[in-house]
């Protein structure tokens, strides 16, 4: 069994890794050698960590199961199933997708790792349209188990097999049976980004007293049960009431939040410009990110993931 990964950014290599360490050999394409390159670094380096925590003892082992290819053609050559990973930008999507039509057949399912195009967009840019559907991983994909799998009527209605070597390499899958924005994650994310900046541009609370909510109060609890898991043990008697008197007074804005917009003028774009809501000029921003890292293998161990 091969999988081929296109496109070997921040996401394509981790999705590469996690096959690699579920022993499954994987083709990881780019086009260009600087972000191979790049990306067997980055794999070796997230590959250290994995052995500091003894989850892997031969990285070589690991590493043998991802070939680097920067041809197209023999990157999809023998594989069972592909997972696009380029950039979210339509014309390089679009691009892509026009050449996987002449070199694949209808008997190889192809999935997008897209967080914003539906997958009928994609279904346009492709020829076999029943053979794609969206993989949405989230990162870094060797460690976060869940993948939103998507798929509409158009799909072939038996994606089983997709299910079952996404299982096979770890991974928690959910399916989504329609084609919708933001999938499950991204709403959900969003829902609770938007009562936050409710709370900071209303004068309640600071948005680091938000963080350090979430952090140390419902963050700790979501790392082990889901909101209905929670309604559960909290009781439904409560959580009637609790939804009853607060649904009406939270926020349902429809456009941007002003200081998000700000930020964006500013170029204050987060840890990737060293400033966003936070400074990040004296952090080491590399330390601070396998910090996080091993922080997120540690929380695994504990739930046996
Ligand atoms: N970052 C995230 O948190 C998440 C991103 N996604 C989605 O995953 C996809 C990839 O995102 P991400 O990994 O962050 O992006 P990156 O920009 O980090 O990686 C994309 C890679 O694809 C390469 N590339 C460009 N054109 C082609 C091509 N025609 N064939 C093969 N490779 C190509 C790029 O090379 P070069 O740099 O030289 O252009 C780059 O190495 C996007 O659709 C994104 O929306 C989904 C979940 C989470
Ligand atoms: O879906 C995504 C990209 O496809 C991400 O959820 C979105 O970009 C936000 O990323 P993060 O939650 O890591 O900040």
């Amino acid at each position: 069994m091969t999988v081929t990964i296109l496109g070997a950014g921040i996401m394509g290599r981790t999705i590469a890794l996690s096959f690699a360490l579920a022993n499954i050999d994987v083709n990881l394409y780019d086009v260009t050698n600087e972000s191979l390159e790049l990306a067997q670094k980055k794999i070796l380096e997230h590959l250290e960590i994995q052995k500091e925590y003894n989850l892997v003892d031969d990285e070589t082992k690991i590493m043998s199961h991802i070939d680097f290819v920067d041809n197209l053609e023999e990157a999809v050559k023998e594989s069972e199933f592909i997972i696009e990973a380029v950039p979210e930008v339509l014309k390089i999507k679009e691009a892509l997708y026009s050449k996987l039509s002449d070199l694949l057949t209808e008997d190889i399912i192809v999935a997008s790792n897209t967080s914003t195009f539906s997958l009928e967009k994609l279904q346009k840019l492709y020829h076999y349209k029943d053979k794609i559907c969206i993989t949405h991983y989230f990162n870094p994909a060797h460690l976060v188990p869940l993948v939103e799998v998507v798929t509409n009527s158009m799909t072939e209605q038996d994606i089983s097999f997709v299910k079952t070597l996404l299982e096979k390499s770890g991974k928690e899958v959910i399916l989504l049976n329609q084609d919708i924005d933001g999938f499950v994650v991204n709403r959900l994310q969003a829902a609770l980004l938007r009562e936050a900046f409710n709370l900071v541009e209303n004068n309640i609370a600071s948005f680091e007293d938000i963080d350090k909510a979430v952090k140390f109060g419902p963050g700790l609890r979501w790392a082990l049960n889901g909101p209905f898991e929670i309604a559960d043990f909290g009781g439904l008697d409560t959580w009637d009431k609790v939804v009853s008197n607060l649904f009406p007074d939270l926020s349902n804005r429809q456009d941007t939040p002003e200081k998000l917009i700000e930020k964006n003028k500013l170029n204050e774009l987060g840890t990737k410009t060293g400033k966003g809501f936070y400074d990040y000029s004296k952090v080491d921003l590399v330390n601070a990110e396998k910090d996080r890292e091993k922080q997120m293998i540690e929380i695994l161990i504990t739930k046996n993931k």
